[in-house]
């Protein structure tokens, strides 16, 4: 479907699909003004606009479309819905005059990335304030822990840029899911995925038969790096990824890296002893030091899974809090509210009772 006019005003009308709902019978029309360019990925541009009949803010990706192909990511955001996952409103196809075609995903809007709030923390020489830390990366595992667990859906591409927030609200989205996919434990999935900072090692071990658990461990480097200001492992080239991370969290053992990839084991390793992470975040509790240890583990089965994370004593204080501006930001973004279904649905009855009871009251 092609169908566009733009009319004297600068307004565009356009037919388009809504983003959750059946194709048959889902077209409607939407029109809004002409666009201003906010951010360019490597697969296309993003610009900014508002839906006239909704008043909806939105961004709108476009990327080009291989008729060849479904789209993945186009599949895998209708398929998701969650209030930390920047939401499918619309999406539509165009074609320009050298006959390619086009895929326009409406997004939710959000006003900035963690990317850009981080920065704003450095060029004024301040550090992130914990709590918002903490508040940004409890999303980020309760929306892990639905794609994870409910849609079996692995991100591959967790990284401050694809992190959405709005500093005012203190909400945190996840965007592009580009680079997505539903991972079958019986099949393959390539190991160059993800960005270099944020890579889990197995990754860079080269495994196929890595899991969910790859989004937990960039989830640690993202955390660490809100905290430090700078990324944690900021490898220079692919294999000097690896070494960035022996810096810090020491030589594998063996069995770690049976773990990550056993074509590996009889590879020979210098031995670097760990530094430990006390050291390393020297001014954090020993709650968020314990927390960070958990999460970058090499052995991705021993790394604390979304709901693990969700869990841990570390964000025991959004349960706890009786300072009123933060219990206010808590409900506002019904962190401590859990879907049965939605984000509880692969535990069994007990085994939900039991992390309810955690995760809504404590
Ligand atoms: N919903 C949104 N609201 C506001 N800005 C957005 C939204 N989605 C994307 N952006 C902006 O556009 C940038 C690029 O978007 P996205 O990562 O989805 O595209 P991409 O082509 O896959 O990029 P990359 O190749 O860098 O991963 C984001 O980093 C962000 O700054």
């Amino acid at each position: 479907m092609d169908i566009q006019a733009i009319t004297n005003d600068g307004i565009v009308h356009k037919q388009v699909f809504r983003g959750h709902a059946p194709e048959q019978d889902n077209a409607v029309s939407i029109s809004y003004p002409g666009t201003e360019v906010v951010g360019h990925g490597s697969f296309g541009v993003v610009f900014t606009t508002r839906i006239e009949e909704t008043g909806e803010k939105v961004a709108i990706k476009k990327v080009l479309q291989d008729r060849r192909f479904k789209n993945r990511e186009l599949e895998i955001m209708k398929m998701l819905q969650h209030p930390q996952v920047a939401d499918l409103k619309y999406y539509f196809y165009e074609t320009d005059p050298q006959g390619e075609v086009y895929l326009n995903l409406v997004l939710e809007y959000m006003p900035a990335s963690l990317y850009q709030r981080l920065r704003h923390f450095v060029t004024q020489r301040a550090n992130m304030p914990r709590i918002e830390i903490k508040l940004y990366m409890y999303q980020l595992f309760k929306c892990l822990n639905y794609l994870h667990t409910r849609a079996g859906v692995c991100h591959r591409d967790i990284k401050p840029q694809n992190l959405l927030v709005d500093p005012v609200t203190f909400s945190l989205k996840l965007c592009d899911f580009g680079s997505a996919k539903q991972l079958k434990p019986t099949e393959p999935n390539v190991s160059y995925i993800c960005s270099r900072y944020y890579r889990a090692p197995e990754l860079i071990f080269g495994a196929t038969n890595y899991t969910v658990q790859i989004d937990v461990w960039s989830s640690g480097c993202v955390m660490a790096e809100l905290i430090l200001g700078q990324p944690m492992f900021p490898g220079e080239s692919g294999i000097d990824q690896l070494v960035e991370i022996i810096k810090i969290l020491g030589t594998p053992t063996k069995q770690e890296i049976c773990a990550m990839n056993p074509n590996y084991m009889e590879h020979k390793f210098p031995q670097i002893r760990p530094i430990p992470l006390a050291k390393v975040f020297k001014r954090e509790d020993h709650t968020t030091v314990q927390f960070l240890s958990d999460v970058l583990r090499y052995d991705p089965t021993a790394r604390f899974t979304a709901l693990q994370c969700l869990c841990a004593e570390y964000f025991d204080e959004l349960r706890t809090t009786e300072d009123p501006e933060l219990i206010n930001i808590v409900q506002k973004l019904h962190l401590l509210e859990f879907d049965k279904e939605q984000e509880l649905g692969s535990l069994t009855e007990s085994q939900a009772e039991l992390v309810t009871q955690k995760l809504t009251s404590n």
